[in-house]
This record gives structure tokens, C-alpha cells and sequence, in this order.
């Protein structure tokens, strides 16, 4: 290929119709574009000009993806103009349908590395990350195995999705550096029929692999990539509820790794619950907390929320009492069978309650409970009702109630149902984005409780660190640092900062979690000045000189 075909055919590299006339002469070009020169501002203008035309959500992520593909500078400027507005479409919930329809729509790999567990020498794994790294310098990874993408469940190799759009939000939110990052897909197998029996279906045609080969395989993977990649932040995402925090804890004292559905939501909801207390004028020891939906994400952020109990004064002890976990069962007892390793730390006695045998639905448990936190993991639309709602709203003035499940088919209650059944009280924050909700006059603004709000920064600030790892002071600190973001004093404040300020506190949470890892001492280099490391990792999308 010439150089000029190189450079054109390279979406790190090519500026498209904004390569000048000087350019155009020394890079072999000339010729192969139309005449007119524009800005990068012209080119913005035009990619949203024409993304407004779609007709639907799924058409304009297309669209931006086929700018994605072909120019990266050109994709992130036009999404820094409109960050609150393409949220929804390249990532959460319209990611989603992408997923489900990915391997029917497939145009391009994304620079994406493909692994197949039926593939499994470290040669290999090896040689598959150096082709889809090529050589560029890769300090952030994410990666998936497809078992639990959002709360849809198994799409095996089409959750290469999940690990794409999350990188977008780390380079528009957190301004990593693009060609630095890198996605990746295991392959091992699925159990959703639908795709076996798909002949389009891009992945390997076999059953979900669940035996030892699966954790070996992780683990060629995590030892290649950490050698390969010797200051890699190494981010899971969308693991089943079996793998993820097994896989989590095996490597979180040796290499710098982060689960977002664990500690990136457990970070996101405290700081919402924090905002909320803060709203409310509530103490953290005086919270009863409910999690509907005691898998990776519940248990997670119930582990977070109980690390900040224990921190605001109570014991350990003290602290798990404050929790009610609710699965397919009901409430979780200890005698139950079957029980994960992180729903048994939660699980009640029976001796409690005089009618434990009766606690197998929401809202009876509800009822014996009294939660003043209740937050929704489950996948199960509409499981908040009206009469939920109202019974927790009966026994505590401001409720604070999180219903997070992704996407938009699966959340337990939208948040204008959620405000008028409490009567403006309670206290909001959806997985998904809400618009403001009108109620009784007043305007209140509905806080996304995402993970995308905090991992961004929390990968930024990490990197930018050189932290060796992420310790639970960094975790701690990225959900302090968003309080006082938000007024508490305006009537329908928001619990939680808005998306459309993603980019400005993602430098705050990252400021923070950078901070903190050299006040631990975690860190390879000697940082003086915190903020300047962490603006100098910084990419901005603008054009840079091509050699
Ligand atoms: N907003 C966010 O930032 C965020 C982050 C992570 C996960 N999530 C969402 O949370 C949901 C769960 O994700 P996960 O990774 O924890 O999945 P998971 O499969 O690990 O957990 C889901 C849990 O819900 C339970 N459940 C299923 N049906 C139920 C029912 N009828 N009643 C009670 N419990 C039931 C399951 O048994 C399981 O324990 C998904 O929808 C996901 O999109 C949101
Ligand atoms: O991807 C999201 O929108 C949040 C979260 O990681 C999820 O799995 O639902
Ligand atoms: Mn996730």
C-alpha cells in the first residue's frame, strides 16, 4: 500500500477532508480526496448535521461508529460537542441493540482483539494482542467474555461491543489517548441458543465453556497482556455472576485491575447515596439498605456502601446488619443452598424474623425491612411497583431509590413513576439517562447512576499515577470526590452530577484517585505534582502533524 493509502486507510491518522494543500502534496495524497479543505470545526458540523438526519438510535450509532472507523480525531471532537447527547447512542442503552444485532451489521473489527478459547497457547493469545495492538502503545485494555453483557445476558464474541463503547466514554470523558487503548473479546462459547443456531453468528459455534480450560485461559490472557503491556490499567467488564469476582480477586494485589460492574458501580451508587445523604441531611449509620438483585453489581456496591459504614464509625458487624439482600428467593437466609460467596457475607438468619418463611417477594420484605436505600440489579423491569414504592415511602421521609438495571427493557422503575408514587420525596438516580421529571411544580433532575459517571477518571487518574494498583482508598476517594458538585439546597437537586459535565469531573475524580495512590506510596514513578501528571496524559481531539 503507498503511504498516502496507508495514512487515508488509518482512523488514528487520517484527517479526511481536513488534510491542507501542503499535506495533501507531501503525504502523496493529492488526488485521492475531494477538492475542498475543511476545518476540523467544518467537519463537526457536517457529521452532526448528517447524524440528525437518522431516523432512529440504532442508524446514528452506526453512523458515528462508520466516523469511528474512519477518524478518530474527527469522532471524539464531534462527541465533545455533544456529550450528553450521544451518550445514550454510542453507549448505554442503544449499545444494547448494536449487541444483539452485531454480527448481521458487521462491517469492521475496530481494532479489536478477537481471542478463541479453542486457541488457547500463549503463542497465540500473544500473537493475536501484538496484530490488534500493531505496535501502538497500549496502557488501558478492556476486556469481556461476553457471559453477562449489561443485564441481556450471554452474546458471547458480539460483547465486543461492550468492551469498544466503553473505551469511547474513557477517551470523551477522561481524554485517553485513543490509539492507546485496546479492546478485547474472549470467545468461550455461549449458552444462548439463538446464536448457535445463527448462521451469521460471528462467534465459535459450541457451548459456553465452564471447566478449569476457561480459568487458564484467563489467565495466559492476563500474564501475555500484563507482559506485553508493562503499565497496562487492565479493566474487566460484563463477566457472569460465577467468574466476575472470582477472576477480580485472583489478580487485584498483583496488577493493576478494575471490575467496573463490581467497583466501578459500587463507586457510582455510594456516591449517589452520598449526594442523597447529603440532600436529605441523613447519617450514613442510620441507612437500612436494600439490594434487589444480589449478583455482581449488587453485591458489589453492597460491599462498597458497607466499607463506607464501617469507615463512618460502625463495626463490621454493625455494618452488614444494615443489609437486606433480595435474589429469585426472596430475601437471602444463611441456610439457603446455592448461595454465592458474596450473598453469603449479606444473608440473614432466620431467627429475625418471625415470618422468614413468608420474605420470598419484594414487597413483603419491604414490609418486615423498612429499607431507606432500596437499589435495583435484578434485570427485572418494572419490579419496583407502585405499592413497593408506597410501602417504603410510608416509613422513612426521604427514600432513596436507585433503579440501575440496563437497558432501558430491563430497569425497575422509571424515575417519574418513582417520584410520584413518593410524592416528590424520594430521592432518584436511574441507571439509564432520565430526563427531568415534573412534579407538583417542581423540577427534579434525575442523576445516571452508571459506571461510566466514575471509571473514566478512575482509569485516568490511575494511569496518570503509574499506581501499581487499585486500592480501596483510591476506590473510596473516586466516590468522595463527587459530592459538592451538586446543590443540595436547590428543590429537585440531582443526587448525582450531570452527564453533561462528564468531562470536567472526570478530571476531579481522577485528580482525586491520582492523589490518593501517591499518598499510599502505589506508585512506579515519583509524582510531585499530581494535577500536571494528570493533565499531561491528556488527549485532546484536535489534528496533529503526520510524519
Ligand atoms: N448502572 C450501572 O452502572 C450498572 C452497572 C452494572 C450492572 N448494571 C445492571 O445491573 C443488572 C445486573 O447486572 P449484574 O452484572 O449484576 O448481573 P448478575 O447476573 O450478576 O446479577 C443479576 C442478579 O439478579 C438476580 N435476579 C434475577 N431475577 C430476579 C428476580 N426475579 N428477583 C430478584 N433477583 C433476580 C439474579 O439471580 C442475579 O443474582 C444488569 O441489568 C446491568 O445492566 C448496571
Ligand atoms: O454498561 C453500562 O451501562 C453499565 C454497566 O456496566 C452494565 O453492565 O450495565
Ligand atoms: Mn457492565
Amino acid at each position: 500500500m503507498s503511504r498516502g493509502q496507508e495514512i487515508v486507510n488509518n482512523p488514528f491518522l487520517n484527517k479526511g477532508t481536513a488534510f491542507t494543500e501542503e499535506e495533501r502534496k507531501t503525504l502523496n495524497l493529492q488526488g485521492m480526496l475531494p477538492p475542498r479543505v475543511q476545518t476540523l470545526e467544518e467537519q463537526t458540523a457536517r457529521v452532526y448535521k448528517e447524524y440528525l438526519t437518522k431516523s432512529n438510535d440504532l442508524e446514528k450509532r452506526v453512523y458515528l461508529m462508520s466516523i469511528f472507523n474512519e477518524n478518530r480525531v474527527l469522532f471524539y471532537a464531534t462527541f465533545a460537542e455533544h456529550v450528553s447527547e450521544f451518550m445514550p447512542i454510542v453507549y448505554d442503552p442503544t449499545i444494547a441493540d448494536s449487541i444483539e444485532n452485531y454480527s448481521r451489521m458487521y462491517v469492521n473489527p475496530q481494532n479489536a482483539a478477537f481471542l478463541s478459547i479453542n486457541q488457547d497457547d500463549k503463542e497465540t493469545i500473544r500473537q493475536s494482542l501484538i496484530n490488534a495492538a500493531e505496535g501502538r502503545n497500549i496502557k488501558l485494555l478492556v476486556v469481556t467474555d461476553g457471559e453477562g453483557i449489561l443485564g441481556i445476558g450471554d452474546w458471547g464474541t458480539q460483547g465486543i461491543d461492550i468492551p469498544v463503547g466503553k473505551l469511547m466514554v474513557y477517551s470523551a470523558a477522561a481524554g485517553i489517548d485513543p490509539s492507546e487503548v485496546l479492546p478485547v473479546v474472549i470467545d468461550a462459547g455461549t449458552t444462548r441458543k439463538e446464536l448457535l443456531e445463527d448462521p451469521l453468528y460471528l462467534g465459535l459455534d459450541q457451548e459456553r465453556d465452564y471447566s478449569e480450560k476457561y480459568y487458564d485461559f484467563v489467565d495466559k490472557f492476563v500474564t501475555e497482556a500484563e507482559d506485553l503491556f508493562p503499565n497496562l490499567y487492565l479493566h474487566f467488564e460484563d463477566f457472569g455472576r460465577a467468574n466476575a469476582a472470582n477472576i477480580l480477586d485472583k489478580y487485584k494485589d498483583k496488577y493493576l485491575v478494575f471490575n467496573d460492574d463490581i467497583q466501578g458501580t459500587g463507586i457510582i451508587v455510594l456516591a449517589g447515596v452520598l449526594g442523597g445523604l447529603n440532600i436529605s441531611g441523613e447519617k450514613m449509620v442510620d441507612q437500612k439498605y436494600l439490594c434487589f438483585g444480589a449478583g455482581t453489581a449488587g453485591v458489589g456496591i453492597a460491599q462498597r456502601v458497607a466499607e463506607e459504614m464501617v469507615q463512618s464509625g460502625l463495626s463490621e458487624e454493625e455494618a452488614k446488619k444494615r443489609f437486606y439482600m433480595v435474589d429469585k428467593q426472596g430475601l437471602l437466609f444463611d441456610d439457603m443452598p446455592d448461595l454465592t460467596p458474596g450473598q453469603k457475607e449479606f444473608a440473614r438468619s432466620r431467627s429475625e424474623f418471625a415470618n422468614s418463611e413468608d420474605l420470598t417477594d419484594l414487597l413483603s420484605v419491604v414490609k418486615a425491612v423498612h429499607p431507606t436505600i432500596m437499589v435495583g440489579t435484578s434485570t427485572v423491569h418494572g419490579a419496583f411497583t407502585e405499592d413497593v414504592i408506597k410501602e417504603m415511602a410510608a416509613h422513612t421521609e426521604r427514600p432513596i431509590v436507585m433503579p440501575i438495571s440496563n437497558p432501558t427493557k430491563l430497569t425497575e422503575a422509571t424515575a417519574a413513576d418513582v417520584i410520584k408514587w413518593s410524592d416528590g420525596r424520594a430521592l432518584v438516580a436511574t441507571g439509564i439517562p432520565s430526563a427531568p421529571v415534573e412534579y407538583n411544580g417542581v423540577t427534579y433532575e434525575i442523576g445516571q447512576a452508571n459506571n461510566a459517571l466514575v471509571y473514566p477518571g478512575i482509569g485516568l487518574g490511575a494511569i496518570a499515577a503509574t499506581a501499581t494498583k487499585l486500592s480501596d482508598k483510591m476506590i473510596s476517594a473516586a466516590a468522595h470526590s463527587l459530592g459538592g458538585i451538586v446543590d443540595p439546597n436547590q428543590p429537585g437537586a440531582a443526587i448525582l452530577p450531570p452527564v453533561d459535565q462528564l468531562t470536567e469531573f472526570s478530571q476531579t475524580v481522577a485528580n482525586s484517585v491520582a492523589q490518593t495512590a501517591v499518598d499510599e506510596g502505589i506508585t512506579r514513578e515519583t509524582i510531585t505534582d499530581v494535577k500536571a501528571a494528570v493533565e499531561a496524559e491528556k488527549w485532546y481531539p484536535v489534528y496533529k502533524e503526520v510524519k
